[in-house]
């Protein structure tokens, strides 16, 4: 028996997990869903009504993509996604914060977008693209004083998977926005972990949503 994955096709929160367990050689099945459809499972366990959930073998349910990554780490450590200096680990966690919480603006705006036009407000929307700004120039900077490929010391961690699991679904979600050229160096950063194994084969992709959400 092995751990289902609750996965949607453009998530970029779940693209974070994906990359994890394939990074740590854990199995699992894949269950692709549109998480905002009447037929998505999500619900049953995960009482957020968000994916990515991982389903343990005894139907455990553990949810929240930065939660999944933590449980990951505590419980399967080899091989880390968390540097071995303590500041460097609790860094790794803030650049998760900023790209999760861009990831969060985006969808917030998504939807703000998918009401009458009437009932839209500019305001609230350009909040959430402030944040999206902001949060581009702080990846940018970062990214600006790393060493080599990864953005912490010489080795994968879960601020690369952060960082590229938010720019590959912003490049998809938002394809005009100006970033790859007013940040060419963030660009060329993202690019390198995009051609390695396991973000090769968890490239997102546009999804279908059949029912009404807001
Ligand atoms: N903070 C959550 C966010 C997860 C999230 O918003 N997932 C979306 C799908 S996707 O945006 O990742 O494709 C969802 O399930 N939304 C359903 C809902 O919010 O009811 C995490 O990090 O796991």
């Amino acid at each position: 028996m092995v751990w289902t994955l609750i996965s949607a096709s453009p998530s970029p929160y779940a693209r974070k997990v994906r990359i994890a367990l394939a990074e740590k050689g854990i199995p699992f099945e894949l269950r692709t869903e549109v998480p905002w459809d009447q037929t998505t499972v999500t619900p049953q366990y995960n009482p957020l009504e968000k994916l990515p959930v991982l389903i343990l073998d005894d139907k455990t349910a553990i949810y929240e993509s930065h939660y999944i990554l933590e449980w990951l780490e505590a419980k399967y450590p080899k091989p880390a996604l968390l540097p071995p200096d303590i500041d460097d680990r609790l860094f790794a966690k803030k650049v998760e914060v900023v790209c999760d919480g861009m990831c969060d603006a985006m969808v917030i705006a998504f939807f703000e977008r998918m009401r009458e036009p009437e009932k839209q407000s500019e305001p609230w929307k350009a909040r959430q693209m402030r944040k999206v700004d902001g949060g581009l120039r702080q990846l940018n900077t970062w990214v600006d004083e790393r060493q080599g490929q990864y953005l912490i010391g010489d080795r994968l961690t879960i601020a690369d998977l952060a960082i590229a699991a938010f720019l590959g679904w912003f490049a998809i979600r938002w394809s005009e926005h100006p970033w790859q050229s007013t940040y060419p160096n963030l660009r060329q950063y993202w690019e390198g972990l995009e051609e390695l194994e396991h973000f090769k084969t968890t490239r997102p992709s546009p999804q279908t949503m059949k029912d009404q959400v807001v």
